[in-house]
C-alpha cells in the first residue's frame, strides 16, 4: 500500500515512492521506490523495456503515476513555482524543432523561463557548441544534439539533473567530457540521476546505482558496496605458495593454484597478508579480484530481463 504522508524532507533529493505505471496491460513500472541524494552521481541501470525511462517522465511530470509517485525537493515537481530553476533534464535529444538554431532554441526556453541572453551563450560554450550556435539543430549529429540538451538542462542552473542515456551518439572524447561535467556537476553539491545501459561507463561515472528489472527494484547500494558483493578472490604470489596454501586452508580459505600464483576465495586480502606474515612466508603479490560492474549486473538482473538478445 501507498504510504503517506509523502515524507519529501532533503532538498534536493528524488524520492520516488511506491510508484507504479501501467500503460493498458503493460505494466511498465511495479511498486518502484528509491531516493537519489545529493552530491553523488547516481547511475539508474536497467534492460531495455525495465522502466528507466517511465519512471524519469513520471519524477518530471510527464506522465501520471497509476499509484505511488515522485517528489523533488519534497513536492511533485509538476507544482514546481520555477520548474527549471528546480530540475534539468534531458530525454530525448532528438525532440528539437530542427528549424530552430542552437542559440534559438536555447533563447525561447531561457525567455519563456525569465533566464537572460548571458547565461544561454555561457550554456553554449559549457557544452562546446559556440562555436556552432548560429547553426541549424536539423544539421546536428545525434552527438551534438545530445549536447544541446545538456545545455537546455543546464540552462537554468538546477541543484536537480536528470539525464536519460546522455551518452548515446557521443564519440569517446564527448563520453569523457560528459563524465567529467557529471562528477563536477555532484561535486557542486547537485543530484544527479543518470540512467544507462552502459555498465562500464557507469563504473566509471556513477557512485550509486539503482538498478531496476521489469519495472522493479533490484538493489540501491554505493557502488563499492556493488563492487564489494561481488568480489570474486584474491590472487596471491609469495615466495613459497605451497606451504602458503597449506596454512590458508587450514585456516578455512579456498585455494586454487592458478598461473604460478594461488587464487583465494573466503578470505580478506588483509588476512591472508597478516598470516603470511605469522608464517614467515614474504608476499609478492595481493590482489583482490572483483568481478566487472557488467557481470555484476547481469547476475542480478538475470531473472528479470525483458528482452533477451537470441544469437541466430
Ligand atoms: N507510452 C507508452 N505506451 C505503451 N507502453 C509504453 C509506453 N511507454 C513505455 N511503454 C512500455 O513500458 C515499458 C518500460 O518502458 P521504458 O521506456 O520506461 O523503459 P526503459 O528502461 O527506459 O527502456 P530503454 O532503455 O529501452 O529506453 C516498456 O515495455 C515499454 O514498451
Amino acid at each position: 500500500m501507498f504510504r503517506r504522508p509523502w515524507s519529501g524532507t532533503v532538498s534536493g533529493m528524488i524520492e520516488v515512492q511506491e510508484l507504479t505505471k501501467r500503460y493498458g496491460d503493460k505494466l511498465a513500472v511495479d511498486g518502484l521506490s528509491f531516493t537519489v541524494t545529493p552530491g553523488h552521481v547516481t547511475g539508474f541501470l536497467g534492460a531495455n523495456g525495465s522502466g528507466k525511462s517511465t519512471t524519469m517522465r513520471v519524477v518530471l511530470g510527464l506522465d501520471a503515476p497509476t499509484a505511488g509517485g515522485a517528489l523533488v525537493n519534497g513536492r511533485r515537481y509538476a507544482r514546481s513555482p520555477q520548474p527549471m530553476h528546480e530540475v534539468g533534464a534531458l530525454l530525448d535529444a532528438n525532440a528539437v524543432h530542427g528549424g530552430r538554431t542552437a542559440w534559438h532554441h536555447l533563447r525561447c526556453l531561457a525567455l519563456s523561463n525569465g533566464i537572460g541572453k548571458a547565461r544561454v551563450t555561457e550554456v553554449l560554450e559549457q557544452v562546446g557548441l559556440a562555436g556552432v550556435a548560429g547553426k541549424r539543430v536539423k544539421g546536428f549529429s545525434l552527438g551534438m544534439k545530445q549536447r544541446l540538451g545538456i545545455a537546455a538542462a543546464l540552462l537554468g542552473d538546477p541543484g536537480v539533473l536528470l539525464f536519460d542515456e546522455p551518452v548515446n551518439g557521443l564519440d569517446t572524447e564527448g563520453i569523457r567530457w560528459i563524465r567529467g561535467l557529471m562528477r563536477s556537476l555532484a561535486a557542486q553539491g547537485r543530484t544527479v540521476l543518470v540512467s544507462s545501459h552502459l555498465m562500464s561507463e557507469m563504473a566509471l561515472t556513477a557512485d550509486r546505482v539503482v538498478v531496476i528489472g521489469r519495472g522493479r527494484l533490484i538493489v540501491e547500494t554505493p557502488m563499492t558496496d556493488l563492487m564489494a558483493r561481488f568480489r570474486r578472490d584474491v590472487v596471491v604470489r609469495s615466495a613459497d605458495d605451497v606451504r602458503l596454501a597449506a596454512a590458508l586452508r587450514a585456516d578455512g580459505a579456498r585455494v586454487a593454484v592458478e598461473d604460478g600464483g594461488l587464487a583465494v576465495g573466503d578470505m580478506a586480502a588483509v588476512a591472508i597478508g597478516e598470516l603470511a606474515l605469522r608464517q614467515g612466508i614474504a608476499v609478492h603479490e595481493l590482489t583482490p579480484r572483483t568481478a566487472s560492474l557488467e557481470d555484476a549486473y547481469l547476475e542480478l538482473t538475470e531473472d528479470s530481463v525483458e528482452y533477451r538478445a537470441v544469437a541466430s
